[in-house]
């Protein structure tokens, strides 16, 4: 389309210099339908790239999603990755950024180049001998060097843009989600001036990036506009040195000239786009950098399991249980995965996903056998734990207990001691440094629930019931509201059901700035009551809320038969205890007894109705 485009000027030249009305209304209707579908063909081009584009997105995405959300790899990077900056930048913009540029700028003029520049090569050949190819291939070379001194550093400095466009937004992020706390500080000019500096030092790698990016487009411009004088240098050729046109009339020669003229300007024209391309590949480079650097180390991470108690095969990252009653568990499990979310994309098809997401979604897998039950949950065996990131640091030294079906614990020491690391060394999220710790069940929610310190509820648009039911994914089961209603009745927070206008209501406000300390620890509780596990792991669950509201809630914990780990500060808190391990916080040191519950359980009744809180 662009040749016959391009030759057309010449043609009317013609048609115009021998006066001839016909010719030229024929060409006039001819260049229309040439120009229609020429602008067709470039809309459909583009068209079918951003297709591409977005479709290269998607695999990228859930690709690393997968890999991501994969057995706690988001916990292991945020712990241990500390060298990779921003993953979620990584995530969300990088590699739009990059399936962008590679499909939508660079595909199209890649895959044609070589075909336009041989096609060009020839009809240069063809009018002008050798002198125009030859011309035109060195200027190319002669650019080509030029580029590549100035694209070296360009790639660095987008790589450090990436890096500072991500810091300087996370800071704002941080102020945004603690925005109460910033505000009661009074800290809002701290919080400018520790914005102001990276925004300082956004500023400073963009100015740097712009100064290169002024020498890069100086030389591309000035290589463009000199290539339009370049074409008329090589017409000369034919004309003045060979004599090849003597012969012919002025309206002829007027003819070749725009012709030839054509013929070069779009060979040296394609050159050029080749050539800056080079501003894009030095784009490319810098942010597929950054999402490769991800997917290595999120491999990495996986090669690296830190969990045992699941097989080794890869758990769909958006596989989730569907909330459903008892006798709706048998129709449930023969749901596969396609069912449940859509159609799921994976590369790297595993054998055992079906299997997996089958487990999850509660049926019986065939190695369920191979996992022994004697209510023995946990056993730790001369234990030793540091935090991940510093072994220096023992919190436990050579624990041996075991967490064990119907035996409540509570674990007790001062701040800092390592309460709550305990529950992440029983969750697998933590390794003991020397001894041995096992988990007997498999760590799905319905066997052992933790409750972290911090309460979770995700915002935008979660319904109540998928609060209540969060980490199985919940669908509107009609049948299922008087069992929430109890839930919620238990933690005293029914007024929440007509807060949210109901169970299926989409939620946009934000639950965890909304609800207070207290009633989020209440709705986690409700998670518990609902889930009904085997075990639950409590981490200061209770911490917020008051004397009374907390005998109740462990008085329903005991008559719903859910087995607890307790970790917590209050005295009140023994009497529902039969054992306590108390971390010593020096060295390591750590006593495990019984719990008189009598004795505690009247010695606490003396305080009843003052709300009094009692260190142990
Ligand atoms: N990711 C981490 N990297 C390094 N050290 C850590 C990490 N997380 C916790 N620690 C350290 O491990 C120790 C135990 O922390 P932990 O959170 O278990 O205390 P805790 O007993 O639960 O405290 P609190 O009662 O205040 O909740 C602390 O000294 C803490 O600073």
């Amino acid at each position: 389309m662009t040749f016959l485009v391009g030759v057309q000027p010449s043609l009317f030249y013609v048609a115009i210099g021998n006066r001839d009305s016909d010719s030229y209304l024929a060409l006039c209707a001819r260049g229309t339908v040439i120009v229609i579908g020429k602008a067709f063909t470039l809309a459909l081009c583009k068209f079918l790239s951003t297709y591409l584009s977005i479709k290269c997105r998607e695999i990228c995405n859930l690709t690393i999603h997968r890999l991501y959300f994969k057995r706690q790899a988001f916990y292991k990077m945020s712990l241990l990755g500390d060298h990779l900056d921003n993953p979620d930048q990584r995530m969300t913009q990088d590699i739009e950024k990059t399936t962008r540029i590679l499909s939508v700028d660079l595909m199209i003029p890649f895959l044609t180049a070589p075909f336009i520049i041989g096609y060009y090569t020839y009809l240069t050949y063809d009018s002008s001998g050798w002198v125009g190819p030859v011309a035109i291939y060195s200027y190319f070379v002669i650019q080509t060097v030029v580029n590549k001194f100035i694209l070296t550093p360009i790639v660095g400095l987008v790589n450090d843009q990436e890096k500072m466009e991500g810091d300087f937004r996370h800071r704002h992020m941080e102020v945004r989600n603690n925005v109460e706390a910033v505000a009661f500080y009074r800290s809002g000019v701290l919080e400018n001036v520790m914005a102001n500096q990276k925004l300082k030092l956004l500023i400073a790698v963009q100015r740097k990036l712009t100064e290169w990016r002024l020498a890069l487009n100086f030389i591309t411009n000035f290589f463009d506009y000199f290539g339009g004088m370049l074409s008329y240098f090589i017409i000369g050729v034919p004309i003045f040195i060979t004599d090849a046109y003597n012969g012919a009339t002025g309206t002829e020669l007027n003819a070749i000239v725009s012709r030839n003229a054509f013929y070069y300007m779009y060979l040296i024209y394609s050159f050029s786009s080749v050539l800056k391309l080079a501003g894009d590949f030095g784009e490319l480079a810098g942010v597929t950098h950054r999402v490769m650097e991800l997917y290595e180390e999120l491999t990495r991470l996986h090669s690296d399991c830190l969990e045992t108690d699941r097989p080794p095969s890869t758990v769909p990252s958006s596989v989730v249980v569907i909330a459903s009653d008892e006798d709706d568990k048998n129709s449930s499990a023969v749901r596969t995965i396609e069912e449940i979310h859509g159609k799921q994309l994976s590369l790297e098809r595993d054998e055992q996903e079906e299997e997996e997401a089958q487990y999850l979604l509660g049926a019986k897998t065939k190695d369920d056998e191979e996992w022994p039950d004697d209510g023995v949950a946990i056993t730790v065996d001369s234990a030793t734990l540091s935090p991940p990131t510093d072994n220096s640091h023992i919190i436990i030294q050579l624990l041996s207990l075991q967490i064990i079906q119907g035996q409540t614990l509570l674990i007790t020491g001062d701040s800092g001691c390592g309460k709550s690391s305990l529950l992440r060394m029983f969750a697998g999220l933590w390794n003991c440094s020397s001894g041995k710790m096992d988990c007997h069940w498999r760590r799905r929610s319905q066997n052992l629930l933790f409750l972290a310190q911090k309460p979770y509820f995700p915002s935008g648009g979660v319904t109540l019931r998928q609060q209540l039911v969060y980490p199985i994914k919940a669908l509107p089961v009609e049948k299922e509201i008087p069992r929430l209603t109890k839930v919620l009745e238990i933690v005293k927070m029914e007024h929440l059901i007509e807060r949210c206008g109901g169970f299926d209501n989409n939620i946009e406000w934000d639950w965890m700035k909304t609800l207070s300390p207290g009633e989020l620890q209440r709705l986690s509780l409700a998670r518990v009551f609902y889930t009904n596990p085997r075990i639950a792991f409590l981490d200061e669950a209770t911490s917020a809320i008051g004397f009374e509201l907390e005998m109740h809630i462990y008085r329903k914990l005991q008559e719903e038969k859910i087995t607890y780990v307790s970790t917590g500060h209050r005295y009140s808190l023994k009497q529902f205890h039969d054992m306590e391990l108390r971390v010593n916080g020096h060295g390591g040191e750590w006593t495990l007894h019984d719990i008189d519950s009598a004795s505690i359980a009247s010695r606490t009744a003396s305080f009843l109705g003052t709300d009094t809180v009692l260190s142990m």
